[in-house]
């Protein structure tokens, strides 16, 4: 300290002094003779003033990290709170609820939702009217259009609800796998009852459920690698709700099936069940040709009932027996599971045959049918049939589901497939009747609820045409898809309609006749 110029004391702190400026020296070098300067030019010990202002940061620094830890102690200490992470249900919900508030609105940071499903983006888009329909469509143009929808970034947010202040902090978490959930959140209010919190997710609920009325939720398997961490079931669309009346069905057997799923779900059913220990379940088995209505009365019937769809591919070589086990078990309480193709879905049973006979697992179904052993695993998919029924009938199997099995091949199914108890309900559907042609004449044409149809036909007018119309087609010929098909190609008039099907029997007739099932051009 040879070099130093300052007053010499003899004192401790004076000696301290001189050693706090040598190490600030070693930091900032040129501080020695800033200091030096300032005592000159102020005539004070800067020195002094320099490792005042020190302790007190220290000290304001060690304060502030004490009063922020009492603070999350204390009002953890007052506070209720209830934890989300990504896998339960509410999660999502929860995030999009809060998007569409003044905190979502007016928050400065967001992120895009992740598991927002796109088709809300392109229903928002379905409405734009800015595209002109003389114009070629692209689908580049159109998507540019589209909203990106935003959740809230990571962080902590204060909203009021009524009087009551509640706290959301969306957490990221340490990932503890590649698949692992990475973040949750935490939703806090003052106080030592979750009841506030509770009673504010039955509002989020309600709001979900306004939001989703007119929708059909439609699940399917979560891929084999993350359903560990993410659940067994996957959100993969939510389809606007198909109007029951839109499939065109005999009158009496689609008010004896509504009335039927609607007699199964009533509250009081299960207890009726439960009493008399009868397993809580239904089953439907749709049978007829291909493109009658067998998977859009599916999709309706959940609509009708708010069920969401939960579709299994039992040919999906993801999927062995445990999973289809697992996927029943982790139903939830009221839904439609819908298998659909059955009959292509492989499921045989073992007949002593040394190409499918294995030693290990079998089960004797003879107390339900002819006395016949069946192997848990065969061939085709993985999937046995009585991996298969063990899945539907096991007791870990979720109670209240509705199963809905589609085939084109009724004849072609085991008989233990559709034993009652496990299909209790069968629905034959039929290529087009008289009545049905009718009906999805005038649906095709009959406008009244469309706002952006510019023609609209008198009902009269219509209804003589749909006389003309039907009395050109002999019923049990088409299916109702290709009656379908052939009046959305004339969807504009429906003059062309009763004009053109003459043509158009005759050209599909000989299509099928030759087997080639091809027929000519598409004319409008
Ligand atoms: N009964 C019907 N009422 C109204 N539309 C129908 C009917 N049957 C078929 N369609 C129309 O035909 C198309 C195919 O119908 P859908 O997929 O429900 O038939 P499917 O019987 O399930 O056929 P597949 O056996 O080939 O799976 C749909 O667009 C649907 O609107």
């Amino acid at each position: 300290m040879d070099g130093l110029c300052f007053p010499r004391s003899s004192n401790n702190s004076t000696s301290l002094m001189h050693l706090a400026t040598g190490i600030i020296e070693s930091f900032i070098p040129g501080y020695e003779d800033v200091a030096r300067y300032m005592t000159e030019t102020f005539g004070f010990d800067f020195n002094i003033f320099v490792s005042a202002a020190a302790h007190i940061v220290t000290l304001l620094a060690a304060l502030g990290f004490l009063w922020s830890r009492c603070r999350t102690v204390g009002l953890d200490y007052v506070m209720s709170s209830i934890h989300f992470d990504e896998r339960d249900e509410m999660f999502t919900t929860i995030l999009n609820w809060l998007a569409e508030q003044n905190v979502g609105k007016s928050a400065t940071k967001l992120k895009p939702a992740s598991n927002q499903p796109r088709q809300k983006q392109i229903e928002e888009l379905e409405d734009d009217d800015g595209f002109d329909a003389s114009e070629l469509f692209h689908a580049g143009r159109w998507s540019t259009k589209s909203i990106p929808l935003y959740e809230l970034f990571f962080g902590r947010y204060r909203f009021w609800r009524g009087c009551r202040l509640f706290i959301l902090e969306r957490q990221r978490r340490e990932k503890v796998a590649r698949y692992a959930d990475e973040e949750n959140i935490v939703l806090k209010t003052l106080g030592w009852s979750t009841e506030p919190i509770k009673e504010l997710l039955k509002a989020i609920k309600t709001w979900e459920f306004e939001q989703e009325e007119s929708k059909t939720i439609v699940w399917s398997p979560q891929s084999k690698d993350v359903r560990r961490y993410q659940g067994a079931w996957r959100r993969v669309a939510s389809r606007p709700t198909r109007n029951i009346n839109t499939v065109v069905l005999d009158a009496q057997q689609r008010a004896g099936l509504i009335a039927d799923m609607n007699e199964y779900l009533q509250p009081r059913s299960y207890r009726w069940y439960a009493s008399r220990g009868i397993p809580y379940r239904r089953g439907y088995l749709f049978h007829g040709p291909p493109g009658t209505g067998k998977s859009s009365l599916s999709f309706a019937l959940a609509g009708l009932f708010g069920l969401d769809v939960y579709i299994i591919s039992l040919l999906d070589p993801q999927i062995t027996e445990s999973d289809l086990s697992a996927l029943f078990s982790s139903l939830p309480q009221r839904c439609i599971v819908l298998l659909e193709d059955i009959d292509s879905a492989g499921l045989e049973r073992d007949q002593g045959s040394s190409k499918n006979k294995k030693d290990g697992g079998k089960r004797d179904y003879s107390e339900h049918t002819e006395s016949i052993t069946l192997p848990d695993e065969e061939l085709t998919g993985g999937i046995s049939l009585s991996g298969f029924l063990n899945a539907i009938d096991g007791v870990a199997s979720q109670e209240g589901r509705i199963l809905v099995m589609t085939t084109n091949f009724p004849e072609q199914l085991d008989p233990a497939l559709i034993r009652p108890g496990r299909i209790d309900n069968q629905i034959a559907f039929t290529l087009a009747k008289k009545d049905q042609m009718r009906e999805m004449f005038l649906q095709i044409y009959w406008n009244e609820t469309d706002p952006l149809e510019t023609i609209t036909y008198d009902i009269n007018e219509l209804e003589k045409l749909a006389d003309q119309f039907v009395g050109a087609i002999k019923e049990d010929t088409f299916s109702p898809a290709e009656i379908q098909n052939f009046l959305i190609l004339k969807r504009k008039d429906p003059h062309q309609a009763v004009q053109d099907v003459d043509a158009w029997k005759c050209e599909v007739l000989k299509a099928k006749e030759s087997g080639s099932n091809v027929v000519t051009g598409i004319e409008r």
